[in-house]
């Protein structure tokens, strides 16, 4: 079976408040790598003309789009995060900016959310393609890569990740 790989940079900031390391409750960043892994959901042979799976520009059209325009040097905040507050008081403009996760926004996290709105832009696009994995480069060091059912990992069923559209957070849902 054939599986269609794309892969896309793009520049982060978050910090982890829960687990109690101090080094990663300061604000930081990362440039990461988001591979993704789709497979045909009905596949077939290929057609002995255009022999495509789906074209890639198709393909991944919507999740560059989304990954470049909106997840690119976004600051990633868990809801409980206090510095959601201080944006909300003093930069309401940067709202759209912040990408707001349920719980700290740890790259496994992260990794599941991306499977759950992958999956809703492709759901989107008729459903001929499926995610079936997601990998993470945090750093060069360090890697988290997930297969299987978003639904069965999140914290919670429904947000922004459950939503074809490009929001981030629940404020921009309507964009
Ligand atoms: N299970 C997880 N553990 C940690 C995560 C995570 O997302 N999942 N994230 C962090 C921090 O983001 C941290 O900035 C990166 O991890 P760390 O290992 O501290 O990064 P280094 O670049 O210092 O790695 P070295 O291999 O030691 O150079 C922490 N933990």
């Amino acid at each position: 079976m054939f599986e269609l790989v794309f892969r896309r940079r793009f520049a982060m900031a978050h910090r982890l408040l829960t687990d109690g390391t101090a080094q990663c409750a300061v604000p930081h960043g990362h440039t990461e790598t988001v591979t993704v892994r789709l497979r045909a959901v009905r596949p077939e042979r290929l057609d002995g003309a255009a022999n495509m799976v789906e074209p890639f520009a198709r393909a991944k059209a919507r999740w560059h789009h989304w990954i470049d325009g909106h997840v690119d040097h976004a600051l990633q905040l868990g809801e409980a995060d206090p510095l959601l507050g201080w944006f909300r008081a003093a930069e309401p403009e940067r709202l759209p900016r912040l990408l707001v996760t349920p719980g700290d926004p740890t790259t496994e996290l992260l990794c599941g959310l991306f499977a759950a709105k992958l999956g809703a832009f492709l759901a989107a696009d008729g459903g001929r393609l499926a995610c079936v994995g997601v990998e993470i480069e945090e750093t060069p060091t360090n890697t988290v890569r997930f297969e299987g059912d978003p639904y069965d990992i999140l914290p919670r069923r429904h947000g922004w990740w459950s939503r074809a559209d490009l929001s981030i957070n629940a404020w921009d849902a309507a964009r």
